[in-house]
């Protein structure tokens, strides 16, 4: 049985890297090809006493669009080994029902309604490359190479999946692009919030360490 996810929802499994200077040449010798130059301001938004987050519940708005991105199955985190699995939803009436059910409120009509706080605001510039389909696999992967305006750099290799039944070969063939480029780390790398919280908000940082969320 497939259990399709939500309709504007789908699985994002994911690794992050810490971008060597050798890493473009690699991509280049796999035959990826540089897609898109990006430039975008992420804000992301919680409670005052972080109950989204603390769930792995992350609410954003990039550059004009809201994003909730939370584990495929409740009461897990979305860390799975050094990868993660994540459901992302972009249409925002999905995403005030999933965050009203998360802070067990009624659902508000518009997102502006909440009372959220923001936590963190930081522009990213991304260049992306798409690496050319491989015999015996429907997904395509993409890679990321982000670096963000504090002054840090991470990659990332990712699959879009669509539904649960696909997430375990999809997180093989992620480990499997990250061997091929020489980046595979046994522990998970910190991303661009990990790290935006360790150095400008310290509290909610180790709050997140001790949920182990982080
Ligand atoms: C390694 C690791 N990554 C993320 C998390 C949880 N988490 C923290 S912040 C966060 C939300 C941001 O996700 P991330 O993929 O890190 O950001 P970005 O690359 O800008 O978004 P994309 O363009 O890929 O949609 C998550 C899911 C975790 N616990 N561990
Ligand atoms: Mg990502």
């Amino acid at each position: 049985m497939h259990s399709p996810t939500h309709s504007s929802g789908s699985i994002e499994v994911e690794r992050k890297f810490v971008p060597g200077p050798q890493v473009e040449d690699k991509l280049h010798s796999l035959g990826a090809k540089l897609q898109n130059e990006l430039t975008f301001r992420d804000s992301y938004y919680d409670t005052p006493d972080c109950r989204l987050t603390l769930g792995d519940v992350w609410l954003r708005r990039r550059e004009d669009s809201w994003e909730l991105k939370y584990p495929p199955q409740r009461g897990t985190r979305g860390l799975n080994g050094a990868s993660t699995q994540y459901l992302e939803l972009n249409c925002e009436r999905d995403i005030a029902h999933r965050v009203s059910e998360e802070l067990n409120i009624p659902c508000p009509h518009s997102l502006d309604l909440l009372e959220l706080q923001e936590f963190a605001s930081f522009v990213t510039k991304r260049r992306r490359f798409e690496l050319p389909p491989r015999n015996g696999s429907k997904h395509k992967v993409v890679v990321d190479l982000d670096t963000a305006d504090f002054g840090f750099s991470v990659g990332e290799v990712e699959v879009l999946v669509e539904t649960q039944e696909e997430v375990q070969s999809a997180l093989k063939e992620v480990e499997e692009i990250c061997k091929k480029l020489g980046v595979l780390s046994d522990s998970p790398v910190p991303g661009k919030m990990s790290t935006f919280l360790k150095i400008n908000r310290a509290d909610h940082y180790k709050q997140l360490l001790e949920a182990h969320v982080l």
